[in-house]
């Protein structure tokens, strides 16, 4: 009975045997199901986009380390970032980086609809500029690394009173390091084809260090990516920078009146230049499409 079992343990094939029988099942697979569902190309189009990235951070933490923290490291994972726009076929079409003001430090704002927006964000990322990012992403292995060594803010979005604290120390170093801040305020993604009510955390910044406000648009992604459809094509995105606004002399009270003027001109833009494929952006005037969705 014994010498059964052993005979039948020695015919199992070994643990390595299984592994690369299992990916190369999954090179086999991958091909088959590419070509028949469109929910495998998202999937695998996805996994692909995060493993790349965290991949790249893994490259970039030793060079990042040599500087030990530091917000030119930024520039060094925008590099490195800049390609991964070409492996999806994902066309950026920028207008209006001459407004970016040439050497003064602003507060960027920019509409948040998916992880994708890096892609958009690391297009026209100025020198010196670091974005705002929740917590959590510091625990993203490699890349929550990354970000730490480029300087990248976090914040804890369920301690309010932690978050502007971290917001009112951004606008010191806005100043004295002379850095440039990128906030989405949105305050989280959003995949409804419009924009959120914006969280005034960004516009409290700008005010409390009277420097300008650089409104950042990016087209719907509707015509080659939805997560609910699971749809992930190539496409054309477009990406406009639009003119400062200016808050010297603003003070928070009037804080709530600027972030609903930005908003609505961003909207505005937004509307303009997101279309699903038909033109025109019909998909924005469907009911349960890009209605107001705040203020
Ligand atoms: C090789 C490659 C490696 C990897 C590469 C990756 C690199 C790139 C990384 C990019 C990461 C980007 C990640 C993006 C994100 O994580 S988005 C999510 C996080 N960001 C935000 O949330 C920003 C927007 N949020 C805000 O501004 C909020 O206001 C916040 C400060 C967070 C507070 O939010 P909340 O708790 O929801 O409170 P309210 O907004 O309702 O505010 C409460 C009242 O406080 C007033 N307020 C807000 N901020 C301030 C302030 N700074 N100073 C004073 N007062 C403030 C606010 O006005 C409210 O009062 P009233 O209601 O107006 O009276
Ligand atoms: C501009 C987006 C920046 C994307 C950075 C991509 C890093 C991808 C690397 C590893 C993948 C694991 C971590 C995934 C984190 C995705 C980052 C992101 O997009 O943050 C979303 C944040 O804003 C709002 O969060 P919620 O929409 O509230 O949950």
């Amino acid at each position: 009975m014994e010498e059964g079992l052993v005979a039948s343990m020695e015919l199992w094939p070994g643990p390595w045997t299984m592994l690369l029988f299992f990916l190369l099942l999954l090179l086999l697979l991958v091909p088959v199901l590419w070509g028949y569902s469109t929910s495998a190309k998202y999937f695998c189009k996805m996994a692909f986009y995060n493993g790349w990235i965290l991949f790249l951070a893994v490259l970039a933490i030793p060079v990042c380390a040599l500087r030990g923290r530091n917000v030119e490291n930024m520039k060094i994972l925008r590099l490195m970032l800049l390609h991964i726009k070409y492996l999806y076929g994902i066309r950026l079409e920028v207008r209006g980086t001459h407004h970016f003001p040439p050497t003064q430090p602003y507060v960027v704002v920019s509409n948040h609809q998916s992880s994708l927006d890096l892609l958009g964000m690391m297009e026209v990322l100025p020198g010196r500029c670091v974005p705002i990012a929740k917590r959590e992403l510091l625990w993203a292995g490699p890349a929550g690394l990354a970000c730490w060594l480029a300087g990248v803010i976090f914040i804890d979005r369920k301690r309010t009173g932690d978050a502007i604290s971290v917001m009112a120390e951004a606008a010191q170093t806005l100043l004295s390091q002379n850095v440039r801040v990128w906030v989405f305020p949105e305050g989280t993604r959003n995949h409804n084809g419009s924009m959120l009510p914006f969280k005034r955390g960004a516009f409290h910044l700008a005010v409390q260090a009277q420097v300008p406000i650089i409104p950042i648009v990016m087209s719907s992604y509707k015509d080659f990516y939805c997560k609910k459809e699971r749809r992930f094509t190539s496409g054309t995105c477009q990406v406009r920078v639009l003119p400062p606004v200016a808050t010297e002399g603003l003070t928070p009270d009037n804080v709530p009146d600027l972030a609903d003027r930005i908003r609505h001109s961003m909207l505005t833009v937004f509307r303009e230049i997101s279309t699903d494929g038909r033109g025109g952006g019909d998909y924005l005037k469907k009911p349960g499409g890009a209605g107001e969705a705040g203020p």
